[in-house]
């Protein structure tokens, strides 16, 4: 049995060691353990993590290292826990009355679950762009500098420097940049999405997680948002459900395959595609169920 050991590196990220005994690896961690190189650095990790919702065990024995500046897609038949898993990492299923836990879900080194953890603070690290582009009802301006203002922030200069930076990260800013006054709900469902992930990156996070963020849009603007999302992993870490096979082929660098609540396989997403090792897995991305 494979088993791993977490070393904390000297920026606080879990490094992984192949050999030193830690914690037992259920067969879906040995999927994990196969595609782990030595001294691979993640930025998200969830050991032995089960997930229910009342009875309901809807994530089971979970072991799996998110990497750092890549983007990781959660794929998989709809109630395989995908979303679940997503929400996990800021936090998103503790608005659930059922949802309880156990395991460890950790950001670098830190258990996101431990009693001294704010949300509030977490989620200015792991932001959150959802299936349907959700902008207030504000000015383009007052939405991306939404967050800042929550955290107390309010020089004119500080925030309109924020404003263009996530704008022009967001691939938005030649677009909007004359308007920036005008109601963001007066923007197509493309540009609103990109608004949202600006007024995700405003506060500057380290981790974006996105649940079918385009499953909502046309071809172009969907084509846009991969385009956006390749560019950000260099700055971020990126974790994408999605239920569209050529956008996880498209732009993940990983891909996760969940079937009922168990991670099937997990590996880089050109072998996943071309040479997955379960049949399971072998016809839900070739479409032949799902
Ligand atoms: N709020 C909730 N309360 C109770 N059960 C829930 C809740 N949300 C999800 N579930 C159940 O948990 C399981 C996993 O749901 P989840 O939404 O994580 O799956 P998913 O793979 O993201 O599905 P989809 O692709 O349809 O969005 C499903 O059986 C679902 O019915």
């Amino acid at each position: 049995m494979m088993t791993t050991e977490f070393l904390i590196d000297t920026h606080g990220t879990p490094r992984v060691k192949l050999d030193a005994p830690v914690y037992r690896a259920s067969e879906a961690a040995s999927a994990y353990d196969a595609r782990v190189k030595p001294q691979s650095t993640f930025k998200l990790h969830t050991t032995d993590l089960n997930v229910y919702y009342g009875d309901h065990h809807v994530l089971k024995n979970i072991n799996m290292g998110i990497e750092s500046n890549a983007i990781t897609a959660l794929i998989g038949p709809s109630g395989c826990g995908k979303s679940t898993y997503l929400r996990l990492f800021n936090r998103m299923n503790d608005y659930i009355d059922t949802f309880h836990m156990s395991g460890q879900v950790l950001l670098g080194d830190k258990n996101i679950y431990d009693k001294d953890v704010a949300t509030e603070e977490l989620r200015k690290l792991v932001g959150m762009v959802f299936q349907k582009p959700n902008p207030f009802p504000k000015s383009i301006y007052d939405n991306v500098v939404y967050g800042l203002k929550i955290q107390g922030i309010n020089k004119k200069s500080t925030l309109d420097e924020a404003v263009e930076r996530a704008l022009r990260q967001s691939a938005l800013w030649d677009e909007v940049k004359h308007d920036l006054k005008k109601s963001a709900l007066s923007l197509s469902g493309g540009q609103q999405q990109r608004l949202c992930i600006a007024r995700t990156l405003a506060v500057q996070p380290d981790v974006i997680l996105m649940d079918e963020p385009t499953s909502a849009l046309d071809p172009i603007a969907s084509a846009k948002i991969e385009d956006l999302m390749v560019e950000l992993k260099k700055e971020y870490t990126i974790v994408i459900v999605t239920h569209n096979m050529q956008q996880a082929s498209r732009v993940s660098d990983n891909c996760a395959f969940f079937y009922m609540g168990d991670l099937v396989e997990y590996s880089d997403t050109k072998s996943m595609f071309t040479h997955p090792q379960k049949t399971q897995t072998q016809n839900y991305v070739t479409g032949r169920f799902g």
